[in-house]
């Protein structure tokens, strides 16, 4: 057995009520005044964490949006130097640690994440950011947020068309580190673990949303993803997800979750060690169909059609999708893609 295993270097904190911490843990990275960054939609959320650490709050940035567009970045590193901030305080999704990571990557700033939903970002050294329209990845080792505070109290919030999709984008990354080209067993471990938790609990959270269980087993399972995510490098599914939500603006996690059924089919006969491990961590013989099964329950939409794509747009993305090589289980070919595209415009059983 031959591999490399890269370990990415965080602390992690993990429990209900955790985020009582926080001050304990800004105090052990030397922050003394942070910007305490959240969506507007989570500016209630970052004030209570920010009166709960007083002085440590040097400045709220309720800003973050979507796909980090540079302008965003660039208004917050003002507000870091208008109060000579020491540090990142994240409070939310992908969305609000990714304009954390995009300080990072520029101020080498210590950030603190506590996550709010199942994205796995704040495990990864990887910031994707968007300028004139355009979205692009870039890896860093000062992107990687320091400490990590997972309280599940704080995902209870995530009204079920959230949270299923954003499950499914975290299963979505452990499924593709099943098939990674650098993949190890200690990440291919702990990607089947993760597939696990979160296939048992999404199904328990879109029917009761506020289960503290099922939001801890949840969290667990996309800590582990977002692990995964950070270790090895991702295919086709990350790729054509990347393509249809920056050329067609679509939801991140929407998209994830519609998608993943089709990309594990796509591998399905060129990955069978991974197939049969997403087959057991779900109970189902197939592994796709088992997350199509998922889907059915945890994705807000069922179709590219749903998500307002005519067939002209599956050629461009077909197009688009094909432009840059890279490592896929399967070889990636456009009628291969045009086909897969077509099953998930109409939402069919992969
Ligand atoms: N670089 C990386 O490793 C990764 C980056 N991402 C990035 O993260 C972004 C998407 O992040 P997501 O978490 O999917 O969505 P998000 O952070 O945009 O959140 C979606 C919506 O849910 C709200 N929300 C978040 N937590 C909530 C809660 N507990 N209760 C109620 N509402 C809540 C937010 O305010 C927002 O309106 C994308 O830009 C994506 O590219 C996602 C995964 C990995
Ligand atoms: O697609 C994902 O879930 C993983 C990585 C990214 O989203 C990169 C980024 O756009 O921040």
């Amino acid at each position: 057995m031959d591999f490399v295993y890269n370990a990415n270097p965080s602390r992690v904190i993990f429990g209900a009520g955790s985020r009582a911490k926080v001050a304990e843990e800004l105090d052990r990275l030397g922050i003394e005044r942070a910007i305490v960054i959240s969506t507007p939609d989570q500016s209630g959320l970052a004030a209570e964490i920010a009166k709960a650490i007083g002085g440590r709050a040097g400045i709220m940035y309720p800003g973050a949006v979507q796909h980090t567009p540079v302008e965003v970045t660039e208004s917050a590193l003002m507000a870091v130097s208008s109060v000579r901030a020491d540090g990142c305080l994240a409070i939310g999704g992908g969305s609000t640690t990714g304009l954390s990571k995009a300080i990072a990557y520029r101020t080498d700033l210590p950030q603190l994440v506590i996550p709010t939903t199942f994205a796995g970002s704040e495990m990864t050294p990887i910031l994707g950011q968007t300028e004139a329209g355009r979205k692009t990845t870039v890896s860093d080792p000062k992107i990687l947020p320091e400490t990590v505070i997972y309280d599940p109290e704080l995902t209870v919030t995530m009204p079920s068309f959230i949270s299923g999709p954003s499950g499914m984008n975290a299963i979505a990354h452990s499924v593709e580190a099943l098939y990674a080209k650098d993949r190890n067993p200690v990440i291919s471990m702990m990607a089947e673990a993760s597939i696990r938790a979160l296939g048992g609990a999404l199904p328990t959270l879109m029917d009761d949303p506020s289960n503290l269980h099922a939001h801890s087993e949840a969290l667990y399972g996309a800590w582990l993803a977002g692990v995964c995510l950070g270790a090895v490098g991702m295919a086709i599914h990350h790729k054509i997800c990347h393509t249809l939500g920056g050329t067609f603006n679509l939801n991140h996690a929407d998209i994830h979750a519609l998608m993943i059924p089709y990309t594990s089919a796509y591998n399905r006969d060129a990955a069978p060690e991974a197939m049969a491990s997403i087959a057991r961590a779900l109970g189902t013989v197939d592994g796709p169909t088992g997350i199509y099964q998922l889907t059915q329950r945890a994705a807000s939409k069922r179709s590219l059609a749903e998500m307002g794509l005519t067939e002209a747009d599956l050629d461009t993305a077909a197009d688009i999708a094909l432009q840059n090589p890279y490592y896929n289980p399967r070889p990636v070919t456009r009628e291969g893609v045009r086909h897969m595209l077509q099953a998930a415009f109409e939402g069919r059983a992969p």
